[in-house]
């Protein structure tokens, strides 16, 4: 059985438009999706409308199920119950999952607290653990997010979202917003954490060249509807169309630059 199944999805405003269209595909236990298009194509809602995170006036219909439970209509206990174990978001923006007003440690503690009922000294080493698989030194735990660099607080994140092991990680752009010469380092802790733990992925990018270093299968959106979908190889070789043929080619230029092999 599939860990994500997402059929005809669709997510309009409350005024009527269609921001995402009728999106199918699945994911399978251990496996990896890369979700691809420029930006406005509804990525981003994609990645929500999975976890049941859409923003107040969005509505999705269709089918979500995480794990065979349904996403769509569900109430907020029920995702509750899902978010974090089953599936967890790391965002573009760390400062999207992280407080402002709270030491790392503390926030790291905060899932492991709610979902396995760690306390004391069972909760700090576990917390310890977690910073220690992405590779944060331990004085870390001690500081505020504004007291550590972006990367720092990317893997901060992370070590979040993977606290209680997830079976599906959803990145959304999880390097975009850091420095050039941090994103291959926690680009490469993701993927390295994701093989480790056996876990599923959605990788959300705009970025091929940065999907491609990630996972092998791809749907490419464009204006919410997929346009492609299937092996990287593939559609790198023959991009059929215009859209995915200007990803291909603007990928291309970047991994050039960058001395890589697209
Ligand atoms: N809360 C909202 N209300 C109305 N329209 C929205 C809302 N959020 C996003 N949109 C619109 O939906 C479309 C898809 O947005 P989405 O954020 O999913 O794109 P994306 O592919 O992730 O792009 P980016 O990489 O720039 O984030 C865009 O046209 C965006 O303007």
């Amino acid at each position: 059985m599939s860990l994500l199944t997402v059929s005809d999805l669709t997510v309009s405003t409350a005024d009527g438009r269609t921001l995402v269209d009728g999106l199918s595909f699945s994911i399978a236990k251990g496996h990896r999706l890369g979700l691809i298009g420029e930006s406005g194509s509804g990525k981003s809602l994609t990645a929500l409308a999975v976890t049941g995170l859409l923003p107040p006036g969005l509505r999705a219909s269709g089918t979500v199920l995480l794990d065979g439970t349904p996403v769509i209509g569900a109430n907020e206990r029920s995702l509750n119950r899902l978010r974090g174990r089953v599936a967890a978001v790391v965002f573009q923006e760390p400062s999207t999952a992280l407080d402002p007003l709270m030491r790392l440690g503390n926030q790291v503690a905060e899932p492991l607290r709610r979902h396995q009922g760690l306390r004391g000294a069972a909760l700090r080493a576990a917390v310890a653990s977690a910073l220690e698989e992405v590779a944060l030194p331990a004085r870390v735990a001690h500081a505020y997010p504004h007291e550590v660099s972006g990367g720092q607080r990317q893997r901060a994140a992370i070590a979040m979202a993977l606290a209680c092991r997830p079976a599906l990680l959803i990145a959304d752009e999880p390097t975009t917003a850091l420095d050039v010469t941090v994103q291959a380092e926690v680009l490469a802790l993701l993927d390295r954490l994701v093989a480790a733990h056996d876990m599923a992925l959605l990788f959300v990018s705009h970025d091929l060249a940065v999907v491609g270093k990630v996972t092998d299968e791809v749907v490419v959106l464009s204006s919410g509807r997929a346009v492609r979908t299937g092996p990287l190889r593939a559609i790198l070789a023959d991009p059929q169309d215009d859209y995915t043929a200007a990803l291909v080619a603007s990928a291309r230029r970047l991994d050039e630059a960058l001395g890589g092999a697209l």
